[in-house]
């Protein structure tokens, strides 16, 4: 059984104080659910705070992002081992603004992948078609693609570890959930091509999540199909409305 997955995307918001004061907000009502994993992806200027702030919790923290070099000269950048020894367990790799705003690939997203398991931090792959792409019709080739490349060279003792969140770009930060059938239709997609890749053993093991304009109201019935094991969440996950999600 899979256990179901809710993080929170914090992208670009929360000061490291603010952070906190989020994080005691949340702490005492997304605790509850021992069936539900719970992670917060601040900002990397807050990891260390957060790592703190929820020390006696089951709750997990996880960066947005991260580099694939192990250090140098890449300024601005942040490496793999800075992270994990913050006390982080979860790292968001791929995320579509990351693809759209700072030309990241599917190779980088590889590379990137690798380094996060070498450094005992478990990927949060995220995938997804844009608008154009659903209506051309090649969401599903395009998500299949995705996955393949996030997971070129990667083994079936890591890729377990792994989690997908399938996000459509068309759904993220508008309002407009995929339905809950639409969302299953790509999740279990791609589940098979992790059943092409490795087998169904190891397929039924990574979780999926889905994430696009996910909320108090839509959670429930995007958590209850059989290949969505959980979410995430973005705007949604900046509000006390997070724990509603979590206890969905
Ligand atoms: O991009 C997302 C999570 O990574 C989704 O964002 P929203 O929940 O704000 O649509």
């Amino acid at each position: 059984m899979r256990k179901v997955i809710v993080a929170g995307n914090w992208k670009m918001n929360k000061t490291p104080r603010e952070a906190i004061e989020l994080i005691e907000t949340l702490k005492p009502l997304v605790s509850e659910r021992e069936d539900v994993e719970v992670v917060f992806c601040p900002p990397f200027i807050s990891l260390m705070v957060a790592v703190e702030a929820v020390k006696g919790t089951n709750i997990k923290i996880g960066a947005q992002n991260m580099y694939f070099e192990e250090n140098g000269a890449y300024t601005g950048e942040v490496a793999p081992d800075m992270i994990a020894e913050c006390g982080v367990e979860y790292v968001i790799l791929g995320h579509s603004e990351r693809r759209q705003y700072f030309g990241e690939t599917d190779e980088s997203i590889n590379k990137k992948v690798k380094k996060a398991f070498e450094h005992g931090l478990k990927p949060i792959i995220c995938v997804g078609e844009t608008l154009e792409q659903r209506e051309q019709g090649i969401t599903e080739d395009l998500v299949r693609l995705q996955t393949k490349i996030a997971l070129k060279d990667i083994s079936k003792e890591d890729a377990k570890k792994a989690v997908f969140a399938y996000e459509p770009v068309w759904a993220i930060g508008t309002g407009k959930t995929a339905t809950s059938v639409q969302a299953e239709e790509v999740c279990a997609a791609i589940r098979r091509v992790l059943s092409e890749i490795y087998d169904e053993e190891t397929a039924g093991e990574i979780r999926i999540q889905y994430g696009g304009s996910v909320n108090a109201g839509n959670a429930a019935e995007l958590f209850a199909m059989p290949n969505i094991d959980g979410g995430l969440v973005g705007g949604a996950s900046l509000k006390a409305d997070f724990a509603k999600i979590v206890n969905y």
